[in-house]
């Protein structure tokens, strides 16, 4: 797993947990700091390398090798998908539709589609792992259509999420801003920053 412990991601988590950070600026937000963990995400892929001509000399270059699509989680992972397709703009982009219910905790599966994920780096996103139910349940929806290397990007990770992430897809990375305290008793992460699709979308 690695946290992202740069001076630019903690600055901007701090206003994306601040209470009094309204949708449209949090929006801003959340895709500064996705940016920040996609670059780190994105560290390891292939390169391949070619020859370009510059004005002044022929010299290698290296480009990305590799295909990658970008899974976010509905709805709160919407909030992190223009930061990887304005990095990666020949991005694939598939979408996985689930709800947490509320008293259970449960994930309930209402959309998915994707493109091929065969060969390529998956990048799942999702803001918050919480009790891991919903990132365990995506993780396993896309191995089964194919994903062998497969990335979750979360801005803040509970302690009890990445255990259970990581027991039911041992083979998966996490790459996340903060990790904090555990889970409250509603299955909210402490200290945290409360529902974020909500103040993502201002569905309070
Ligand atoms: O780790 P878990 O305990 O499964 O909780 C995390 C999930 O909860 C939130 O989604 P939510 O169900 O609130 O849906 P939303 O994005 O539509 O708000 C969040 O975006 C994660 O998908
Ligand atoms: O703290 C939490 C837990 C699940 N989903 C959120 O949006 N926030
Ligand atoms: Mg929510």
């Amino acid at each position: 797993m690695t946290v992202v412990d740069h001076p630019l991601a903690g600055h901007l988590l701090a206003d994306l947990r601040d209470a009094g950070t309204e949708p449209e600026r949090y929006r801003t937000l959340a895709e500064r700091l996705t940016s920040v963990l996609v670059l780190e995400a994105t560290r390891s892929l292939p390169t391949v390398t070619e020859t370009v001509q510059t004005p002044i000399t022929a010299t290698k270059v290296t480009r990305i090798g590799r295909h990658v699509v970008a899974v976010p989680i509905l709805r709160a992972g919407l909030g992190m998908l223009s930061a990887a397709t304005d990095l990666l703009p020949d991005i694939g982009v598939g979408y996985v539709g689930l709800e947490r219910n509320e008293e259970t905790l449960q994930p309930t599966e209402y959309y998915y589609k994707a493109p091929s994920l065969d060969d390529a780096s998956v990048l799942l996103l999702d803001p918050m792992l919480a009790t891991g139910g919903s990132a365990a349940f995506a993780a396993k929806l896309l191995r089964d259509r194919g994903a062998t290397d497969l990335t979750l990007v979360c801005i803040i990770a509970a302690p009890e999420g990445i255990e259970r992430l990581t027991q039911s897809d041992p083979n998966i990375r996490i790459v996340t801003a903060c990790v904090d305290e555990g889970l409250n008793d509603v299955g909210y992460i402490v200290p945290g920053l409360g529902d974020f699709g909500d103040r993502l979308f201002g569905t309070f």
